[in-house]
């Protein structure tokens, strides 16, 4: 049937049925507003009334990666127990973090957004009873004493990124993010699925690891698909461009290569052969892992498990470990102070010490906490739920009632100026004097029973790297690497504005042989 114009002319009618209901839509959306700033479960907690009204204010600062900035505003302006939304709190006081992060209470619903090809994993299992389950399947993977069963290679893949940063002997700026995401993709292709990936190896050849870059592209192509309509994703999939390929395919690639060790693995336990192994890497845990009901995980369970740490993992470590390079970078006679320490602890440049050495090593350590003090990879509101078993919370006088989403967030504890004095500088030497309020107050790994499950991995990680690279190299900075390229964009996890995080490794000796001449 021809479609005649007349059929889209609002009549006056259709007009005004139309205005009526936008007119109470809008009446309803200002009366529920109305009752949450006066008189919701809320009102009474301080913040403004917008953030009391709704969850919107935020939307703006989530899409310019600068949540964590404008709750930091609001907790400056209205103090440390602050509501943020019409059923959010944000709090920063250490004696409730305990209560909250204790173990009692759920993780809020956010963390389901997280869900690896939406399965859950110990990150994103929001019951505690039921985290606790989890937990323990891959636990005792990352006690120092197994990874240090790993420490061999581990070594060898650093030595091996040494290498080719002195074979460039300071002529060419590599972007640490790149370079640091492939060690951490050998590191964790070693202990999680007893892969040598060779993603070092490829970096220093200049040819492409697809595992990296999926690794690398796998959030920015969830963030991208959630943003837009479904018809309009499946035509950028269709898109012929061999790298947007690539991008859109990138969780399709990770799952493949977690199935396939997944099953390599399940077959050498058929097949009787895991006997002969000394150590175990975390894909044998997880399939031989039992619940209390005597039942192993479900392979779906299991694969989420090695995704989840597989992105955990390798990111928050590299980036980390770019932003230490970088204010060092800035820093030289802090520079000189770690590397007479580890002139002192390294005999042989290219001979990495054994990790309880580093980890007893008091310079390279306050150095390591100063730049999760200022970079926390995950410096966001970590939220959890008041609990129905906990009646009600109460936060320095204000009363918090049950089914609350309450949350510290790590980018504001780490620069009270009363804790952390001068809280913006890098000043490493602050944690030569650890205090008991600089220690409740620094949280870059969370806190309690679900603080982070890779902690010991990282630090281990962190110290060989830096141990390995200062000992060895000065480090230089680009004009185009400044403050403003390396500024910190928040989505849920930290990184540079510019997308990456160049930097020059001058070989020491060099570098003195030419500041003398
Ligand atoms: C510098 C590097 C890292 C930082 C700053 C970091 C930070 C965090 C934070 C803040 C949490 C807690 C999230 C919450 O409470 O909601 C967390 C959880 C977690 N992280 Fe890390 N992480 C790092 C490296 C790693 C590594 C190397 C792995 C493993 C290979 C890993 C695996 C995990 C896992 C599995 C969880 C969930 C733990 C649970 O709920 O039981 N992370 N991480």
């Amino acid at each position: 049937m021809p479609l005649s114009l007349d059929a889209l002319r609002f009549t006056p009618s259709a007009t005004g049925t139309a205005l009526g209901a936008f007119a109470g839509l809008a009446a309803y959306l200002v009366a529920t507003a109305v009752y949450r700033v006066f008189f919701g479960p809320l009102a009474h907690v301080p913040g403004p009334w917008y953030a009391k009204a709704t969850d919107a204010w935020l939307i703006p600062h989530t899409i310019c990666m600068r949540q964590v900035r404008a709750i930091d505003e609001l907790i400056k302006r209205y103090g440390s127990v602050v509501c943020i939304g019409p059923n959010k709190v944000i709090f920063i006081d250490p004696a409730t973090n305990k209560i909250v992060y204790g173990g009692r209470f759920p993780k809020d619903k956010y963390y389901l957004s997280l869900r690896m090809s939406g399965k859950d994993h110990a990150m994103t299992t929001l019951d505690p009873t039921q985290h606790v389950l989890r937990r323990r399947a891959f636990a005792p993977h990352y006690s120092l004493a197994n990874l240090a069963s790993f420490q061999n290679e581990m070594h060898d893949y650093t030595l091996q990124l040494v290498n080719r940063l002195s074979e460039d002997g300071g002529s060419t700026a590599f972007d640490c993010l790149t370079m640091f995401r492939h060690l951490l993709v050998d590191v964790i292709s070693l202990t999680v699925f007893d892969m040598k990936a060779d993603a070092v190896g490829k970096w220093a050849r200049e040819e492409p690891d697809y595992l990296s870059t999926a690794i690398n592209d796998w959030p920015k192509r969830s963030l991208m698909k959630d943003a837009m309509p479904p018809w309009l994703w499946t035509i950028v999939c269709h898109i012929p461009h061999a790298r947007l390929h690539q991008f859109v395919d990138s969780d399709r690639f990770i799952n493949k290569f977690v199935a396939d060790r997944v099953q390599t693995v399940q077959e050498q336990i058929k097949g009787g052969h895991l006997e002969e192994q000394e150590r175990n890497t975390l894909v044998v845990r997880m399939l031989q892992y039992k619940m209390p009901t005597g039942h192993t995980l479900a392979e779906g369970d299991i694969m989420a498990e090695l995704q989840a740490h597989t992105m955990a993992g390798t990111d928050t470590t590299a980036t980390t470990l770019s932003y230490l390079c970088y204010a060092l970078s800035k820093h030289p006679l802090i520079v000189r102070t770690l590397q007479a320490e580890l002139d002192d602890a390294m005999d042989d440049a290219r001979r990495i010490p054994d990790m309880s050495v580093l980890h007893a090593l008091p310079y390279l350590n306050a150095v390591i906490s100063e730049g999760l003090r200022l970079y926390s990879a995950a410096p966001a509101p970590l939220p959890r739920v008041v609990p129905v078993r906990c009646d009600e919370l109460e936060i320095h006088g204000v009363k918090i009632p049950t089914g609350t989403v309450v949350a510290t967030q790590a980018w504001t504890l780490h620069k009270q100026e009363h804790v952390f004095p001068n809280p913006d500088a890098f000043e490493p030497e602050r944690w030569l004097h650890e205090s008991d309020d600089m220690k409740s107050n620094f949280i870059p790994f969370g806190m309690g029973p679900r603080v982070c499950g890779g902690q010991t991995l990282a630090m281990s990680m962190l110290r060989m790297t830096l141990a390995a690279v200062f000992r060895n190299f000065d480090v230089v900075a680009p004009m185009h690497t400044n403050d403003k390229s390396m500024d910190i964009c928040e989505a849920f996890v930290i990184f540079p504005a510019g997308l990456k995080a160049d930097l020059m490794f001058m070989p020491r000796a060099q570098q003195d042989v030419s500041s003398r001449a």
